[in-house]
């Protein structure tokens, strides 16, 4: 192997693996070198380990049946078990298979081992066997992603208190699990485990559910999770976790005490910027200890570009759209640099939480006029034959009907999202949504409907009384 490359990444998670391929697809040459596996947290222990535990849950337990139809074809929890912790394994070897197979595919050079920068963009390289190697790059971009937040008072050598990394290797089915966070993480475990027939109590010290999302959606996801028996902690931080006479105890800032068999700490996660030797190459952290980035992804030393969680954790999708901005920028491309600014997420909760674009509390903050459309998605043809409901909500601009939020609670609610994705990207009218024959029954013929509801709601604000026009305020 030659010793120098145009880009060096150092992490082959989404933000490493897509900027790697960018640069390869336009002739650059590039290692990329990964400490663990190829598709980082991705494939080890986040979205895709995670959303294979809910699928598995639903089918094998049978969760949200028996509403729908009188009976639950349920395996005992014992026996369900095993067949979990199989399935996550095979879809993170498939992922992780798949992520090995484009690297090598795109000729991009792979190396094992663990980074760290040195002056004028050395990059040493330890493989697991304690090999050192060094290579040279015309740029480097550090794509280390993050890790579980760890605080003070919380034992997390205690084997029974878990972070989202541990939560895999949870010893006993537990009678009552205490899961701390109320953000993505915690309402998504929480759920889990609810459908799995294991109480789980949820606490956050925000007084609402996921605080990104669109208030309205967050206060009807907390309303539905009650209702399947999570028990919701809101407006109280945990502050302490001891072990009381052989039980796990977790003391709340409101002085109230928890019992619980397991603990799940999910409470935010830290950028992976240690031992990479970033003061010396004249890296800059931020005072969240975050990579500081400019609007290209680069860092504050010439040639090293950084990108994704390490920047700041959030989501997959951001992390690849960094990561490609920040190599096209390091490979002189023209385009690419343009990242979509449209603020979009999922919530795999059961049922899903999903939005894109602004939040109606952010929409009021600016004080634009501006009109709400709403579909029950319960009497849609789909959600009828479901069984489930949720809702669809289009937000749009009084003056002139441009979309400016989507939001949506319910089964595939991540997936619903993405045509108001693409409309809002667009800068689409919200009367778009009628002009699309839609298929039905899908779920996303709610925005037919919730078009409609938003119009109504468009002339009513309007002062407009009937489709004449003669509204009071005319008169
Ligand atoms: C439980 C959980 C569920 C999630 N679910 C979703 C979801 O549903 N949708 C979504 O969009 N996002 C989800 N996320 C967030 C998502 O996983 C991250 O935003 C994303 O993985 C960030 O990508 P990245 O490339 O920046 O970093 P990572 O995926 O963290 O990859 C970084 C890689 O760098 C490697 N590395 C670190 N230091 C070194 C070093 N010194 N040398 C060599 N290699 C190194 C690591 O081993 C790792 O493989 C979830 C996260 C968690 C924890
Ligand atoms: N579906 C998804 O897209 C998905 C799923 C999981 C994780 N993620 C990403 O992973 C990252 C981490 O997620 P997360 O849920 O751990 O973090 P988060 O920062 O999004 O949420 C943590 C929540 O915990 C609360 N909290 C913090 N300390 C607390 C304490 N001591 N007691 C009680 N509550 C406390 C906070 O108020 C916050 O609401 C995020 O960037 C998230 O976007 C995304």
């Amino acid at each position: 192997m030659d010793d120098n490359y145009d880009l060096v990444v150092i992490g082959a998670g989404p933000a490493g693996e897509v900027a790697a391929e960018l640069a390869a697809v336009f002739g650059r040459k590039v290692l990329i070198v990964e400490r663990n596996t190829p598709g980082g947290v991705v494939t080890t222990t986040g979205g895709a380990p995670t959303k294979a535990l809910r699928e598995a849950a639903l089918y094998l337990t049978g969760y949200r049946q028996e509403e729908v139809y009188g009976v639950r074809a349920a395996a005992p929890l014992e026996a369900v078990m095993p067949t979990l912790g199989a399935r996550i394994e095979h879809v993170r070897d498939v992922l992780q298979e798949a992520v090995a197979h484009r690297l090598a595919a795109r000729g991009i050079a792979y190396l094992q081992g663990t980074a760290r920068l040195d002056a004028d963009r050395t990059v040493h390289i330890t493989s697991p066997d304690g090999l050192a190697r060094e290579v040279t790059a015309h740029a480097v971009l550090i794509a280390t992603g993050s890790r579980p937040m760890h605080y003070p008072g919380i034992p997390f050598d205690d084997p029974d208190v878990y972070d989202s990394d541990t939560i895999y290797s949870l010893r006993t089915v537990p009678k009552h699990i205490v899961i701390v966070g109320g953000g993505p993480i915690g309402v998504e475990f929480a759920t889990v485990f609810t459908a799995l027939g294991i109480p789980a109590t949820l606490i956050s010290n925000s007084d609402r559910l996921l605080p990104n999302i669109d208030g309205e959606l967050a206060g009807l996801a907390a309303d539905e999770f009650r209702r399947r028996g999570v028990q919701l902690v809101l407006g109280a931080g945990a502050n302490k976790v001891s072990r009381v006479d052989g039980r796990l105890t977790v003391r709340l800032s409101t002085g109230t005490v928890l019992a619980g068999d397991a603990v799940l700490f999910a409470a935010g996660r830290a950028p992976n910027t240690e031992g990479l030797g970033l003061e010396p190459a004249g890296v800059r952290l931020d005072a969240r200890g975050r990579i500081v980035v400019d609007r290209y992804y680069r860092t504050t030393a010439p040639g090293i570009y950084a990108a994704g969680d390490v920047v700041k954790p959030g989501l997959a999708s951001n992390a690849m759209q960094q990561g490609r901005a920040a190599a096209a920028h390091a490979c002189g491309l023209v385009f690419g640099v343009e990242i979509d600014q449209t603020a979009s997420s999922a919530v795999y909760g059961l049922p899903e939480v999903a939005g894109v674009g602004a939040t109606e509390e952010q929409i009021q903050a600016t004080g634009i006029p501006y009109a709400v459309g709403r579909c029950n998605l319960a009497v849609t043809p789909r959600g009828a034959i479901a069984g489930h409901g949720g809702l669809l909500k289009l937000i749009f601009r009084a003056d002139d009907r441009k979309l400016l939020g989507v939001h949506c609670f319910g089964d595939i609610a991540s997936e619903v999202v993405g045509l108001g994705h693409v409309v809002l990207q667009l800068g689409g009218r919200v009367e778009l949504f009628l002009t699309l024959a839609l298929n039905t029954p899908t779920y996303s013929y709610a925005y037919h409907d919730a078009t409609v509801d938003g119009l109504t709601q468009l002339t009513k604000l309007m002062g407009i009384a009937d489709s004449r026009g003669t509204g009071d305020a005319a008169q």
